[in-house]
């Protein structure tokens, strides 16, 4: 659902490809009644579907798996639904991926009472943290783009408690398709091109209360980060540099390359730079791959960690893909791109 935004044409561009799956429905709101290929003609000789309106009960009579590729509030709105006709629904906005769900309605305004029940068995859908609940999960929600590159770069520090709590900062620059494909003052190119800005600057951006949830449960005390996210001037690509104080001021890079590599040997998506290699937004582009770099200062006793992903596929469609996978039992690399477009 959502074929026709950024999310949605890139699950159907995946799906379209992955070797176990068939793309039945194609559902959406204003594009509704047009054949798919009408909005993306370069599509068109694979995929030859109509887009049409929601209709739960025709979705459920024909799906197994439902991918809700919406604006967020509208999940919490159909997965009870989905989920008692059958169907195992992947939601890639924000609704079923906090565990407090007074901290969903605080920074997306939105109340929560008729789904409570659904929502306490959804499960986080990022793999390299929850691969286990994923496997068993019907319902999951899957973490965007911002959120996962600074996860996946922080996620060994925390777990292994070796910064100092509160100490992490996220610096973290997205592609302009991370914005939606919603027309929007800010992303024109006349406003976006040859330009770099902050926004959310203060912990005023939605994605800090996420970051913040996993980040506690991972140290298992509350944790505070600093997260501030930029426009870039480029369409695709997410880069999160992590700034974090060590605990012990021995550490040095090669320690954390061999934590992080530990940390990541059975995650097929995550790779881990030799010491000295950093990773180059477009290095990912087209992949559903995360390419993780580490530096230690010792003048400063900070870890450096830059990460980077494909927003629209390890932040969004790869990112589903790579749960449905799990949760069929299938291998976790199925029908997902390795190989960045780029040189
Ligand atoms: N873009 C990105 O990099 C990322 C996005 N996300 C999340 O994924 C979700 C989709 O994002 P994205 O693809 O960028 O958004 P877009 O704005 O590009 O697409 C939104 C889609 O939602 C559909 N839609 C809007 N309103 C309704 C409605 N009332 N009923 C049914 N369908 C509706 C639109 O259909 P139509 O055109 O037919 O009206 C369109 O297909 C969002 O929750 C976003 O936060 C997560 C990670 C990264
Ligand atoms: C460049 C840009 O505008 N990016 C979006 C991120 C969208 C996204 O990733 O949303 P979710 O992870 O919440 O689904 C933003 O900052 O709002």
């Amino acid at each position: 659902m959502g074929a026709s935004g950024y999310g949605g044409v890139q699950l159907v561009r995946l799906l379209q490809d992955h070797p176990l799956v068939e793309i039945v429905y194609l559902g959406g709101e204003s594009s509704a009644g047009k054949p798919f290929c009408s909005l993306y003609p370069h599509l068109g000789h694979q995929v030859e579907l109509m887009i049409e309106p929601i209709d739960l009960d025709k979705i459920a009579s024909r799906c197994e798996v439902v991918f809700l590729s919406l604006p967020n509030g509208l999940a919490c709105e159909m997965a009870p639904q989905l989920l008692e006709k059958g169907c195992y629904v992947l939601d890639l906005s924000a609704d079923y991926r906090f565990t407090n769900l007074n901290t969903y309605t605080k920074w997306y305004n939105k109340e929560r009472s008729a789904d409570l029940d659904v929502a306490r068995t959804a499960v986080y859908g990022l793999p390299e943290l929850y691969r286990d609940a994923i496997a068993s999960a019907r319902l999951v929600g899957c973490p965007g783009c911002y959120v996962t590159a600074s996860l996946l770069a922080l996620s060994p520090l925390l777990k292994q408690g070796l910064i100092v709590p509160d100490s992490a900062i996220i610096d973290a620059k997205s592609g302009a398709s991370g914005g939606g494909r919603q027309a929007k003052t800010n992303m024109l190119l006349a406003e976006a091109d040859a330009s770099v800005s902050a926004y959310g600057i203060g912990g005023h951006h939605r994605h800090t209360p996420e970051i913040e949830q996993v980040c506690s449960d991972l140290a298992g005390h509350n944790v505070k980060v600093q997260f501030t996210p930029h426009l870039m001037p480029m369409v695709r690509g997410i880069l999160a540099t992590v700034y974090a104080n060590l605990r012990d001021p021995g550490l040095v890079r090669e320690d954390l390359l061999t934590i992080y590599k530990a940390f990541y040997r059975n995650s097929p998506w995550v790779k881990v730079l030799p010491g000295g290699t950093f990773p180059q937004s477009k290095w990912a582009c087209g992949t559903n791959l995360c390419y993780i770099g580490i530096e230690v200062d010792q003048r400063t006793d900070r870890a450096i960690v830059i990460s980077t992903i494909d927003n629209l596929i390890k932040g969004q469609a790869g990112q589903a893909v790579q749960c449905l996978n799990i949760m069929k039992g299938w291998s976790e690399t199925l029908g997902l791109p390795q190989l960045s477009f780029y040189p």
